[in-house]
């Protein structure tokens, strides 16, 4: 869906991009992480042509974006910043309606189309969508502003930090909603985060840049059982790296099926982290486990969490 091809990007002497090469499928949910600095926001923003990429090539859909008329590609890619950016004499429904207002929907299915991405980013409808920006907390324009990037369908999503501002609650539902906003729909979505739990749990590839190149990229599980470098091991963060690989399986996948334990149960599609901090917060060494029905699975022990690890 889109590809980079040895792209270069430069401002001036310093060379911000080098030589990139990434190819992104459709459907994946691909999140570009490094240190401060490292171009993930270029390398972002070269996708939609916000930024102009100086040499190589960037193809979407097979051609070249140089060949898309700059609008014409952002009425197709999604596009949700940290800062927001929402008009603030426009209402929230007519925010969001912009794109789907320029590609000329009827204003019934805009009004619709409203109302259902309300909900989905939790905000109520008849509350809000006759709001203006000002009178929204910063965590609601941030909804909003997710909301108005998947306003008209896109095939891309480009996100950049769309979450970096929330409180943790709230950053947590929305996470959520994008795993599931992205499951139901099948978008494309490229998000730059500096918050490594968050393209853990987000990201089916992880992107890791150091300067302008890619350090390492592959599934969380690859990133975080075989890193690559000194340098991808000092960012996952070596003190953190078990309670992270807790946080990539599930208890389904290690609990033992048909025993049976006393106590709160857990469930199967919880994490083993989830699992560890009920473990120590109850000083149990089990926990029982139900299915996706509520039903008794199993049980997982303390020790589960720990057996085939290196
Ligand atoms: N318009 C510009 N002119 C000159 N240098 C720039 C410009 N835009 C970005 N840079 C430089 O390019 C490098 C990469 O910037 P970029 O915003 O892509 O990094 P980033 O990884 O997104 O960083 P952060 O996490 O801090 O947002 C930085 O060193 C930055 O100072």
């Amino acid at each position: 869906m889109i590809q980079f091809e040895h792209v270069g990007k430069r401002y001036g002497t310093s060379e911000v991009v080098s030589d990139l090469s990434l190819s992104i499928k459709a459907g994946e949910f691909c999140v570009l992480i490094g240190p401060s600095g490292s171009g993930k926001t270029t390398t972002l923003r070269m996708i939609n042509r916000l930024i102009e990429h100086d040499s190589g090539r960037i193809l979407f859909d097979g051609a070249e974006i140089r060949s898309f008329a700059p609008e014409a590609l952002r009425r197709r890619m999604g596009y949700a910043i940290q800062s927001i950016g929402l008009f603030p004499h426009w209402t929230v429904e007519e925010n969001i309606a912009a794109v789907p207002k320029l590609l000329g929907w009827s204003k019934a299915k805009i009004r619709d189309r409203v109302t259902e991405l309300l909900g989905l980013v939790g905000l109520d409808a008849t509350t809000y969508r006759g709001r203006y920006p000002q009178h929204l907390s910063g965590g609601q324009q941030q909804r909003v502003g997710v909301a108005r990037a998947l306003a008209a369908e896109p095939q891309v999503l480009l996100m950049d930090e769309p979450f970096g501002a929330l409180d943790p609650v709230t950053r947590d539902a929305l996470q959520a909603e994008m795993l599931r906003v992205h499951a139901a729909s099948g978008t494309t979505i490229v998000l730059v985060t500096h918050d490594m739990d968050e393209a853990i749990r987000l990201g089916s590839r992880i992107v890791i840049l150091d300067q302008g190149r890619i350090a390492q990229a592959g599934s969380p599980r690859e990133i975080l059982t075989r890193p690559a470098s000194d340098f991808v091991a000092d960012f996952i963060g070596r003190d953190e790296m078990g309670l992270r690989l807790l946080s990539i399986e599930t208890v389904g996948e290690r609990m033992r099926p048909g025993e049976e334990a006393a106590g709160e149960p857990i469930a199967a599609s919880a994490t083993l982290r989830h699992a560890l901090s009920l473990l120590v917060s109850r000083a149990a060494d089990r926990l029982p486990v139900t299915g996706a029905d509520g039903a008794p699975a199993g049980v997982i022990h303390l020790a589960d969490l720990t057996v085939g690890r290196p």
